[in-house]
């Protein structure tokens, strides 16, 4: 009798695991401490994986790859104030690259925030984070948890996926409610990303120009690859032989080597096209913004899929937009592409493949200098092999040279399997898209690591070891950011891009159980990372680069400011 009267309740610590769990999230990224060291805990009790990593940023970056891959928001989990500001970058960086997060930060009481009265780690956090995610919610009482996760999950993976901030501040947790009247204010989200279907007119006007083009181009980007409409994509290209150029990305969509593959030839097709398709790429720096002298002389004709209506005419005149998801739009663009469609003219085809042939020429040139010490060419040839080798691997890239260089060199032959900067040209990245890649796939990762953008998250090493990560990291150590040979024209320090000379990042690995590897020579490089990605256990190559090698800034140094007053 004592027990039917007394009232089975929940809190709040449950109600927001069992809130995830209801949606199907099934991993946490975070860094423990107050006030959620408890709910990770308790989530990990309750079968949800929680990966303890050594900074938020990282942990950040794990979720946001988690949903690039997988398209459910990945879920960090932070504590307050300076928890919450380390996971910020990764949010804004999710955010920008159009990735579905979500960033759960612990935060301070409001009567103490709103009064300014000094709490422990105290900051107005959802302020804060409104102008850097796409939505932004705070919960203060355990019956609102179920509607305030369900809202962050549909923000983030609904339209133009991106970050979102869920601000629970410490009372919440253990805050108690009735458990029947708990359970029932759960949400599970319906359809949290609809399909958007283009409406006939418009597919007819971009059917029409894409038809009336003499020198047509598709260039595939980073949201084509997180549409998961692979078969859809390839059978459209496939089917109106039209030349496709992969944004980084969304390299292996199709395979870099295949035959309608422009990649080799960029500039040529940026250049020469009359038409272009743009399948979930925008016209932002990357591209030049549409404009300029890499798009040449002609007139061009843009045709844009996106399911963002705002992003047309962002930058130029988008003539045939199309607002929808990819997978819908593409699919309706096969149904409208009549068996007779007329593929583009030979001369076309020709050009591009001629201006191919010359280029890979010229870089398979590079790639068998086996020069010592290595320059970046030689040390991408071996990596290059062995992504051929292993196309289920997934590429981490990062760096300057090591990341404009390896983009060209190395070939990737399926989808979502080549992960970096990104829109931002973000540095540090790296190891917590490696984690979150391996935590999420399974699969073995390579991360080609310039030693400077290593620098950033290479605290993680522990992390990945601890969770016995199939990770391999081939360091490219040229003593330096860009290059190594800066110098301090007094004298006094060091150059400002320099570090310590003939370092050894291997030792880091062998400090926490991994295996640590140094090479000087391309075959040496080839053989460690085999023996390593076969282990499946976590290595670090340290790899010798001439720190001559490169240049600054990699492929973009002319966005740099130069000076033209001398100094006297
Ligand atoms: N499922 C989807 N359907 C349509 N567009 C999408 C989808 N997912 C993302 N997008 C769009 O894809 C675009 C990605 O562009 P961007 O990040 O510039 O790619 P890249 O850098 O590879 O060129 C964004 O404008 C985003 O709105
Ligand atoms: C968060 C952030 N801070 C700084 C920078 C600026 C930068 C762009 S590339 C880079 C590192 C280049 O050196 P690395 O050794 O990695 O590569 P390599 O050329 O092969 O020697 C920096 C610091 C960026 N993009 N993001
Ligand atoms: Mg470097």
């Amino acid at each position: 009798a004592a027990a039917e009267t007394e009232q089975e309740l929940t809190d709040g610590f449950h109600l927001v695991i069992d809130a995830l769990k209801l949606n199907g999230i099934e991993t946490i990224y975070g860094v423990p401490g107050i006030p959620i060291t408890d709910l990770g805990r308790m989530a990990q009790a309750e079968g949800i994986r929680v990966v303890s990593f050594r900074h938020e940023q990282n942990a950040g970056n794990a979720a946001a790859i988690a949903g690039f891959l997988t398209k459910k928001p990945g879920i960090c989990l932070t504590v307050s104030a300076p928890g919450f500001l380390n996971g910020l970058t990764a949010l804004a960086n999710a955010t920008t690259n159009c990735f579905p997060m979500i960033l759960i930060s612990g935060s301070s009481e409001r009567e103490i925030v709103d009064l300014q009265q000094g709490d422990y780690e105290e900051m107005d956090q959802l302020a804060i984070a409104k102008p850097l995610c796409k939505a932004a919610f705070r919960v203060l009482h355990a019956a609102d948890i179920g509607i305030g996760v369900a809202r962050a999950i549909r923000a983030a993976v609904s339209g133009r996926p991106g970050g979102v901030y869920l601000d629970l501040p410490a009372k919440l947790f253990s805050q108690v409610m009735d458990a029947d009247a708990g359970a029932k204010s759960l949400v599970k989200v319906i359809d949290a990303a609809p399909e958007q279907i283009p409406s006939k007119a418009a597919l007819d006007r971009a059917l029409d120009v894409l038809k009336s083009a003499k020198k047509p181009l598709i260039i595939l980007g980073k949201g084509a690859a997180y549409a998961q409409a692979d078969e859809e994509i390839r059978s459209f290209i496939e089917t109106t032989g039209i030349p496709f150029l992969p944004m980084s990305m969304a390299k292996g969509l199709l395979p870099d080597t295949h035959p309608q593959s422009a990649g080799a030839a960029r500039s040529t097709v940026l250049k020469d096209s009359d038409v272009v398709l743009l399948i979930g790429a925008r016209l932002n720096w990357l591209l030049s913004h549409g404009k300029g002298k890499t798009w040449g002389e002609a007139p061009k004709k843009f045709i844009q899929i996106d399911i963002e209506p705002k992003e047309m005419d962002s930058n130029v005149e988008i003539v045939a937009p199309l607002v929808g998801d990819i997978g819908s739009v593409v699919a309706a663009l096969n149904a409208g592409v009549s068996s007779g469609w007329q593929a583009p003219p030979a001369t076309w085809i020709d050009e591009i493949k001629a201006r191919k042939e010359v280029n890979i020429g010229k870089m398979s040139q590079r790639l068998l200098k086996n020069s010592t010490p290595m320059d970046f060419h030689s040390a991408l040839g071996a990596l290059k092999q062995v992504i051929k080798e292993r196309p289920d691997a997934i590429l981490v890239n990062e760096g300057a040279n090591t990341l404009d260089l390896a983009r060209g060199v190395i070939d990737m032959y399926e989808p979502r399997k080549r992960l970096d900067v990104g829109t931002w040209g973000v540095m540090g990245i790296g190891m917590g898209y490696a984690i979150g890649a391996a935590v999420e796939t399974g699969k073995p990762v390579l991360a080609v690591e310039g030693d400077s953008a290593f620098g950033f998250s290479g605290m993680e090493v522990e992390t990945i070891c601890r969770y016995e990560l199939p990770v391999t990291i081939v360091i490219f150590n040229n003593n330096g950011i860009y290059r190594g040979t800066d110098i301090d024209p007094t004298g006094r320090d060091p150059g400002t891009t320099v570090f310590v000379k003939d370092s050894r990042y291997d030792k880091m690995m062998e400090a926490f159980g991994g295996v640590g590897y140094h090479v000087t020579t391309p075959d040496e490089l080839k053989r460690a990372v085999d023996e390593a990605m076969d282990s499946g256990k976590p290595a670090l190559i340290n790899a010798v680069i001439d720190p001559a090698a490169g240049s600054e800034s990699g492929n973009i140094g002319s966005l740099n400011p130069q000076s033209i007053v001398k100094k006297k």
